[in-house]
């Protein structure tokens, strides 16, 4: 893409995800990296579908009141598989034990994106639903052994082999999966895009 859409405020994105990143910039968007770093510990007595949001809103505040007069958009993916979840995997081992419990069925993902800044304080969390054909073992050692499922919920990218290959049903967002419901983002982000001023998307 070459040029971005006008913003009414600068954008921060917080996140260290170059997934994010990725999909932030084809979506057109111009944007200043500043990753938050937050206790991503989770609350036992929190819903699971609202842990997504949680975290990203906790992520969007840590950069807020250093930034005024910006907009900061943070997110935060999860893995829900047999009523758990699962986050990034610790090393290979727990990679491929969570590719072996998502293998041959369904789990939801789920992603918060917060946006703060002038006049706004928004959190949403959109859900999707990946299916997994019987994965082969020689395909998750293959995969593994590579290193791309070690920084993702999950231990698995929609966007990597093993999500290319043994995906077989995918319900709601595609980027929604891999880390930034971007037609959410988009609606958040409407009011503060130049160009569309005159314009209400309805969602
Ligand atoms: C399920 C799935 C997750 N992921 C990634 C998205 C996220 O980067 C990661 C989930 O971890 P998060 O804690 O949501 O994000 P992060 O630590 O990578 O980045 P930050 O907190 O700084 O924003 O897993 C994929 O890339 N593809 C997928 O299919």
């Amino acid at each position: 893409m070459s040029s971005s859409l006008s913003l009414q405020y600068p954008l921060i994105l917080a996140s260290n995800s170059p997934r994010r990143k990725e999909i932030l910039t084809q979506a057109g968007f111009d944007f200043t990296i500043l990753p938050a770093d937050i206790d991503e510990s989770i609350d036992a007595a929190w819903q699971i579908e609202d842990v997504p949001g949680i975290l990203a809103e906790k992520k969007a505040k840590v950069l807020a009141e250093s930034c005024p007069n910006q907009l900061i958009l943070a997110a935060d993916t999860i893995v829900v598989v047999d009523g758990q979840i699962l986050n990034k995997p610790a090393d290979k081992q727990e990679a491929r034990e969570m590719l072996l419990q998502l293998s041959g069925k369904d789990h939801e993902v789920f992603t918060g994106i917060s946006l703060i800044g002038p006049n706004v304080a928004d959190t949403q969390v959109d859900r999707a639903v990946v299916s997994f054909r019987n994965l082969l073992d020689w395909e998750i050692d293959w995969y593994v052994k590579g290193g791309s499922s070690l920084d993702k919920a999950g231990a698995y990218g929609v966007q990597d082999f093993i999500g290319m290959v043994g995906i077989s049903r995918l319900e709601g967002s595609f980027y929604t999966v891999m880390g930034l419901p971007i037609h959410r983002v988009y609606h958040m982000m409407q009011p503060y895009i130049l160009e569309g001023r005159q314009s209400i998307l309805s969602f």
